[in-house]
């Protein structure tokens, strides 16, 4: 499979896109006319860089509005088709494309249509170039692949060929199907884009929402099956218009679409019989068993706070690391790090973000078959050492720069723990009453919002978790936004928070933290009450609800006053979906605002966004002291 990507849809100046791109591992590259138009070199020097950077030029593009033309505008047509062949030429590319005609003036006729691409490709092979026709979805007259195909086919030319654009395909729904009975020869190349669904005017949302393959909504991967089982192998070429990437950090949104088409590439490899795309092999997407263990780094005096409230939560130290500053803490199925090393990753870490859940491990099938796949969509591995006769874990590098363990019962890896670590009895003067937390329900991680679909991409692709629908979470500072992503038995739950400004809460912390992270760990109980009760006696500090909220609450879901009763005096949220309800006590915030979270789901399947405001408020009036903006 060979990759390309329009300079279009990334952010810079041109040279800076040609560097990103190659950086990314592309091998090819689209030249949109506007960046080589802004560019104050000449189309060789572009075509020079391009080639010092082992860069294909894949296309030039667009030209507009050519085919179909009345008598008086039809010679002008062909003499704008000549410079930009001139253009071509000295770039060193042989392929335009033209897009459909959206003229008010152009006219309509298939057989018209054929006879101008008959005459363009006349002109195009004097010179050894080729065109390649697409139809924009909203095309005056032509809007769709198939007419676009009727043409092509009826123009019967060499030099004219088919251009496939998964946006404007399956923005309009049409059948891709039609797609598998066209001759692989006369695609000349395959466009791809997914997008969001959300219900707008055609143009518009090309224009501005079409993002990454898997990043989006629409049925890329099955559009893309449908060209493999024509039986081309030819480039697949991102043609990505979106706000956001104009906008954004170039070099980054390169590479995740690098990672977007390599992704596709193996799905389509797995659904396909004929095997004809030459994508690289790699482990399937890892189903994943748990979350493992997560560990904070922290110094000593932070280390003790932390410790404290995890013991109020009714952890219980039971190991501690035989060479390093490194202690477990266990209950139920959790596993939480504490380490206080002066040195290593764990100590940089806390130099930079101070406190803070920097790594997580997550249990899957086969450790090294999750390192193999994760290394060939692009991500970046994590090796410290370790001393002689410890478990080095395989590790990739993950949201803010923190690392993602990955271990297995397959190995020693799941042992870790009894190799690594010296079981101790703590002695405690006050004992701990066990609060009946079984596992990590979900993890929270705080991003950029413009690294949400990032982030998306990254665990999408490597591991077997699919998307929720996207929620606002309304922070009395600004909206949050935030996408779930689950397996299919919930053993896995992630959310990446989005935040856009520095006053919401989880603004605050990314500007505090420098940087994403987790912030915040949620752990189930199968007994909210029972759990409330020990964290009470262990003396757990609660975050205080507003009383406002109950009256609320009981009316909204028609409650029993004395559960009410119950709710307001240990502080608990309360929500209902249509699967079930959920309860929800949150911890008051360490640090620069990371907290847990404890919940009881009854088949529940959602996070309590609407609580989310009153929560938020809450951390608020609690954090305020420590500087936290008043909204
Ligand atoms: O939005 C456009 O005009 C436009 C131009 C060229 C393309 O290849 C395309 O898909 C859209
Ligand atoms: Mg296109």
């Amino acid at each position: 499979m060979k990759t390309s990507i329009a300079t279009v849809s990334i952010s810079g100046e041109l040279p800076e896109k040609l560097e990103a791109i190659a950086a990314a591992g592309f091998n090819g590259v689209e030249i949109f006319e506007n960046d080589f138009l802004a560019f104050d070199g000449s189309p060789a020097e572009v075509g020079r860089m391009a080639r010092d950077l082992g860069l294909e030029i894949t296309l030039f593009q667009p030209f507009r509005d050519f085919e179909g033309m009345p008598e008086s505008h039809r010679q002008r047509t062909f003499d704008r088709a000549e410079r930009k062949f001139d253009i071509m030429q000295e770039l060193g590319t042989d392929l335009v494309l033209v897009c459909s005609n959206v003229s008010p003036v152009s006219l309509g006729g298939i057989d018209r249509a054929a006879a101008d691409f008959y005459e363009l490709g006349e002109r195009a092979a004097k010179r050894g170039l080729r065109v390649g026709y697409e139809a924009l979805a909203w095309g005056r007259h032509i809007n769709d692949h198939r007419d676009a195909w009727e043409i092509v086919r009826r123009a019967d030319h060499p030099s004219v060929g088919l251009i496939l654009d998964s946006f404007h395909s399956l923005s309009r729904k049409i059948d891709i199907n039609s797609i598998r009975s066209i001759p692989k020869e006369k695609i000349f190349i395959v466009q791809l884009a997914d997008a969001p669904l959300i219900d707008m005017d055609l143009l518009y949302w090309s224009r501005h929402f079409r993002n990454m393959p898997g990043e989006g909504d629409l049925p890329v991967t099955a559009f893309t099956a449908a060209i493999a089982d024509t039986g081309y192998d030819g480039y697949f070429s991102l043609e990505i218009f979106n706000d956001q990437f104009r906008g954004g950090a170039t070099r980054p949104i390169a590479a995740d679409g690098h990672r977007s088409l390599i992704y596709l590439g193996d799905q389509v490899r797995r659904l396909q019989r004929n095997q004809t795309l030459t994508t690289p092999v790699m482990p399937e997407r890892s189903d994943v068993e748990g979350v493992a263990f997560v560990e904070f780094s922290a110094d000593a005096r932070d280390a003790a706070n932390l410790t404290q409230i995890l013991k109020t939560m009714g952890f219980r130290k039971t190991r501690v690391h035989r060479s390093k500053q490194v202690s477990l803490y266990e209950q139920g199925g959790i596993r939480l790090l504490v380490n206080t090393e002066e040195e290593g990753f764990a100590s940089t870490s806390f130099a930079v973000h101070g406190t803070s859940a920097y790594a997580m491990a997550l249990s899957v099938k086969n450790a090294q078959d999750t390192l193999q796949r994760a290394l060939a969509l692009g991500a970046e591995q994590f090796v410290q050492p370790v001393s002689a006769g410890e478990v080095s874990i395989p590790a990739i590098r993950g949201v803010g720069g923190g690392l993602i363990y990955l271990i297995d019962g397959q190995s020693e890896l799941g042992r870790f723990a009894e190799i690594d670590f010296i079981a101790v009895e703590e002695e405690t003067n006050v004992p701990v009453t066990p609060a009946n937390l079984l596992k990590v329900d979900h993890v929270a991680q705080t991003v950029a919002y413009d690294e949400m679909l990032t982030w998306l991409l990254f665990y999408t692709s490597i591991f077997d978790l699919h998307k929720t629908p996207m929620v606002d979470i309304i922070d009395p500072a600004g909206v949050v936004r935030s996408q779930a992503l689950e397996n299919a038995n919930g053993n896995l739950r992630i959310t990446l928070n989005g935040a856009e400004n520095r006053r919401t809460l989880a603004g605050h912390f990314i500007a505090e933290k420098f940087g994403s992270g987790v912030q915040h760990l949620a752990f189930s109980t199968s007994d909210i009450f029972q759990t409330a009760a020990a964290l009470r006696q262990n003396g757990f500090e609660t975050l205080s609800i507003s009383p406002n909220y109950y009256g609320d609450v009981e009316a909204r879901f028609g409650l029993d006053p004395d559960l009410t009763e119950r709710l307001k005096a240990e502080n608990i949220l309360y929500d209902r979906d249509e699967h079930g309800e959920y309860f929800q006590i949150y911890s008051r915030t360490f640090g620069e605002g990371f907290f847990f979270e404890i919940v009881e789901r009854r088949n529940y399947c959602g996070y309590g966004a609407p609580n989310a405001i009153f929560r938020i408020a809450a951390l608020k009036r609690q954090m305020r002291p420590e500087g936290v903006p008043r909204t």
